[in-house]
């Protein structure tokens, strides 16, 4: 499988004297670069066509000061040898990334799922785990929070005591969009922040496990998209059992969040988790699969070399193109 990156192709005819018979003539020059996912690897071609081949001094001057030594070498890189042929780059591991949205109900089990990610050493950005850090005291986060909701929601010493915003928020929709209004840029920026530092450090794959992904209209930012369902009667059992909390509360919460069955048609990859612990891990062994499967292009764009390459490659195609066509050709 292959994919060209770019490909473009120009002409010009340039030749000059300089009394002694030394010239210098091209008619054709044509750049691509074609990326093979499946290879990891890039192939530039950068080809003169129906060119008359330089002589020593013009090839020193107008192409490169290597033209001579390497004119004749079947296989030149460019961005080392120059002038034409093939050139494979190929590239060691953390050439791709791919923000894998993870999303599913309370209790639906997100954790668990990125917990089996985490195993195969993929890297979770937890949205929960953003969100307590911009509650912390004395935080941006706090300051609104408590200025809003009052000192009654503080435990003694000084934290938020989330037991206690918690109920508030579950049982009040106005509060609880209150909330929501006020930590959401702390909690986006939190997030764009761990996803920059994965990104500086070149991770191939970054699973963004975000419960509220729909709700905050971040799913435009991840493919694919996994939702974890689970029916309803087990989502509240798992619930309940987990935080110790009543019926009520419970539904309260559920109901805080878009319906699964909704956020199910919106999935690319639906991973049912009603039954046992086992079943989810061999349901588990394909969606791994095809998560890590070949990238695509936008994806390749948005890594750390892919963005690295598509500029150098922009740099070498001008400082070469003006190389080639912005000098007379006679040796000084
Ligand atoms: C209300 C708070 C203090 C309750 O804390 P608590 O420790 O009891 O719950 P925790 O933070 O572990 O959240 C548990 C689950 O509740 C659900 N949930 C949390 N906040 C919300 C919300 N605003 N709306 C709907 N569901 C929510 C999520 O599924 C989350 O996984 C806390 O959830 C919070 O600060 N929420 C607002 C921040 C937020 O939106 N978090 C979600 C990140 S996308
Ligand atoms: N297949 C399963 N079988 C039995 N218990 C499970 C299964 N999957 C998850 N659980 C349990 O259900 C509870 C909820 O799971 P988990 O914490 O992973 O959900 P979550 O979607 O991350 O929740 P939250 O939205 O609150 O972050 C946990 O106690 C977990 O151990």
């Amino acid at each position: 499988k292959k994919r060209s990156f770019f490909s473009t192709s120009s002409t010009a005819t340039r030749s000059s004297t300089s009394g002694d018979s030394r010239f210098c003539k091209f008619s054709a020059i044509s750049i691509s670069v074609t990326f093979y996912p499946d290879f990891q690897f890039i192939q530039w071609k950068w080809k003169k066509r129906k060119e008359d081949r330089c002589d020593t001094a013009c090839g020193e001057k107008v192409v490169s000061k290597s033209c001579q030594s390497r004119r004749h070498q079947p296989d030149h890189c460019p961005l080392t040898g120059f002038l034409e042929g093939w050139c494979h780059l190929p590239f060691p591991s953390g050439n791709k990334m791919r923000m894998v949205g993870l999303t599913g109900g309370i209790a639906s089990g997100k954790s668990t799922v990125s917990n089996l990610f985490k195993a195969k050493g993929i890297p979770i950005v937890d949205a929960d785990l953003v969100a307590r850090d911009v509650l912390k005291k004395g935080t941006g986060g706090w300051k609104r929070v408590v200025a809003a909701f009052g000192e009654d929601i503080l435990q003694e010493n000084g934290e938020v005591d989330r037991a206690r915003l918690g109920q508030i928020v579950f049982s009040d929709p106005d509060k609880r969009q209150l909330l929501n209004r006020l930590l959401a840029p702390f909690i986006s920026s939190g997030i764009f922040w761990e996803v920059f530092k994965l990104w500086i450090k070149g991770s191939e794959f970054i699973v963004l496990d975000i419960p509220l992904l729909f709700e905050a209209k971040m799913d435009r930012w991840s493919k694919p998209i996994i939702v974890v369902w689970v029916d309803p009667e087990t989502q509240l059992q798992r619930l309940m059992a987990r935080d110790g909390i009543s019926e009520q509360q419970a539904r309260n919460r559920i109901n805080a969040q878009m319906s699964l069955d909704w956020k199910k048609t919106k999935a690319d990859i639906v991973i049912d988790n009603s039954g046992s612990l086992e079943e989810l891990k061999e349901q588990f062994s394909p969606v791994f699969a095809q998560v890590t499967g070949p990238l695509t292009w936008s994806e390749f764009g948005l890594s750390r070399r892919g963005a690295l390459l598509t500029l150098v490659s922009v740099v070498v195609a001008v400082v070469s193109c003006r190389n080639l066509f912005n000098k007379d050709g006679t040796k000084p």
